[in-house]
């Protein structure tokens, strides 16, 4: 097991080449199983949860081989074999499997997935279009049964904006008899990569990126070559970090367009971005200014970059407010946060960060994925060394960070823990 060590204080200054989008990549792997040959995915982000996926689509019969960052991926002898335990609940994404399993074998057994814990993370809207379809589902002992003797299309309104249940429709879907409607769909970039992938297969989908999505189902799908998006959240992420102790970073394969409620926040608070075609320049200007944010569905503020965001505010002169209506208890960065002398209070479902406190390295653990980069953000930023555990959730979705941040100036490296560090991480 190891930790990451961040000594603080040091300019970042250089370029940063953003990678594949982890939340395409989850999705883009298991549409996989919805060819009948060869699946070749370029730019895919050298991340946990694309080994964790590969994986798994090993474990159903496929052939799965990694070329640098392209995976090829033979779907040709894959079975309905049934995932109720094991790597399925190392990730959020396993859940792709259902939709994609249904699609191609009218059946699936999968179990409840894992991934970030931000709070209740229902799946019931999943499960409501997979019925729609056709569908009966069963949830037993934790693993959830998917059966269909034949999959029609319908009309299936989603009761909450999910990303994850508007990719899973559309996954078992596209070889549904008839047409099916999303309406009141996510409109997250991810979900046109799934899509854009899907009709390079064969699939017909409109829509994809507006909240109504129209698919006609087909017999056939085949196999083809995907180039991945850049990742949004780890381009938000380095902006951030830019922000709060660059002296001028040059963000490069990014789409500007997919980060404007993130760039017209930071702006507002005084920093200075260059816009360039897939380019960001972060420079470094005067005393940050205080901002309230509020995460919403895309194109609202990404919930996935307010705890990154939270620490760069402790570095804003004045009182900043943090809600998150996406996942209201997000917020386990914070006690961390304080650790490392920050002045922030969860009042009323928001987080309250005054400022600006000069943050001091400590001992802080990532519960989850981007409170890990929260604690990267305050630690470049800290005074001395901030230890931080609880590495596998930072895996999980960015892409050799500390090589990435070491190339830009950090002062950043992993250390392995001794036995009587895991033992007492162990009993926290
Ligand atoms: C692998 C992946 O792509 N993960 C992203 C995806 O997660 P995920 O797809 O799990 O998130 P959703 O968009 O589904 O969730 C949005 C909201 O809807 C609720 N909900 C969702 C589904 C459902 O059936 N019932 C229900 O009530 C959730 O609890 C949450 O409050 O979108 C989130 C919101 O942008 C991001 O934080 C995650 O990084
Ligand atoms: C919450 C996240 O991921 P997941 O849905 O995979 O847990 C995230 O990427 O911030």
């Amino acid at each position: 097991m190891q930790k990451l060590l961040v000594e603080g204080g040091h300019l970042l200054n250089g370029k940063v080449r953003i990678s594949g989008a982890k939340n395409s990549a989850v999705a883009l792997l298991p549409a996989s199983i919805l060819a009948d040959s060869k699946v070749i995915i370029e730019g895919l982000p050298d991340i946990s949860d694309v080994d964790t996926l590969g994986h798994l689509l090993e474990e159903i019969g496929g052939t799965v081989e990694k070329r640098g960052q392209t995976l090829h991926i033979d779907p040709s002898q894959m079975t309905a074999m049934p995932l109720p335990n094991g790597r399925v609940k190392k990730l959020r994404a396993s859940y792709y499997f259902m939709g994609a399993m249904l699609g191609r074998f009218k059946e699936a057994v999968i179990g409840l997935p894992g991934g970030c814990y931000l709070g209740p993370r229902p799946i019931d809207q999943h499960i409501k279009g997979f019925e729609a379809l056709g569908a009966k589902v069963t949830n037993e002992q934790g693993a959830i049964y998917l059966r269909a003797d034949e999959l029609t299309g319908a009309r299936i309104y989603l009761d909450v904006v999910s990303v994850g249940a508007t990719i899973n429709i559309m996954l078992a879907a596209v070889k549904a008899k008839g047409k099916t409607i999303i309406e009141n769909a996510a409109r997250e970039p991810e979900i046109i990569d799934v899509a854009t992938l899907l009709t390079s297969m064969g699939a017909k989908i409109k829509g994809a990126g507006t909240d109504v999505i129209r698919i006609e189902g087909v017999q056939e799908l085949t196999g083809c070559m995907h180039t991945i998006i850049p990742d949004r959240i780890e381009a938000g992420t380095y902006t951030i970090m830019a922000a709060a102790q660059g002296e001028k970073v040059l963000i490069d394969n990014v789409i500007p367009q997919h980060l404007e409620p993130l760039l017209a926040k930071l702006r507002e608070m005084g920093v200075q971005i260059e816009e360039g075609e897939e380019q960001l320049l972060v420079h470094r200007g005067g005393p940050l200014k205080s901002v309230d944010i509020k995460t919403l569905v895309h194109p609202g503020f990404p919930t996935d970059l307010q705890q990154p965001f939270t620490a760069l505010l402790t570095k804003a002169t004045g009182t900043s407010v943090v809600t998150d209506t996406i996942y209201q208890a997000r917020f386990k960065h914070i006690d961390e946060l304080r650790r490392m002398n920050a002045q922030i209070k969860v009042e009323g479902g928001s987080a309250i960060v005054t400022g600006p406190v000069p943050l001091e390295g400590a001992k802080v653990k990532a519960s989850d994925l981007r409170a890990g980069a929260s604690l990267i953000v305050a630690g470049l930023m800290a005074k001395g060394i901030t230890e931080i555990t609880g590495l596998e959730h930072i895996d999980r979705g960015y892409s050799q960070i500390a090589e990435k941040l070491s190339n830009l100036g950090a002062h950043i490296w992993r250390e392995d823990m001794t036995e009587k560090e895991i033992t007492q991480l162990q009993n926290l």
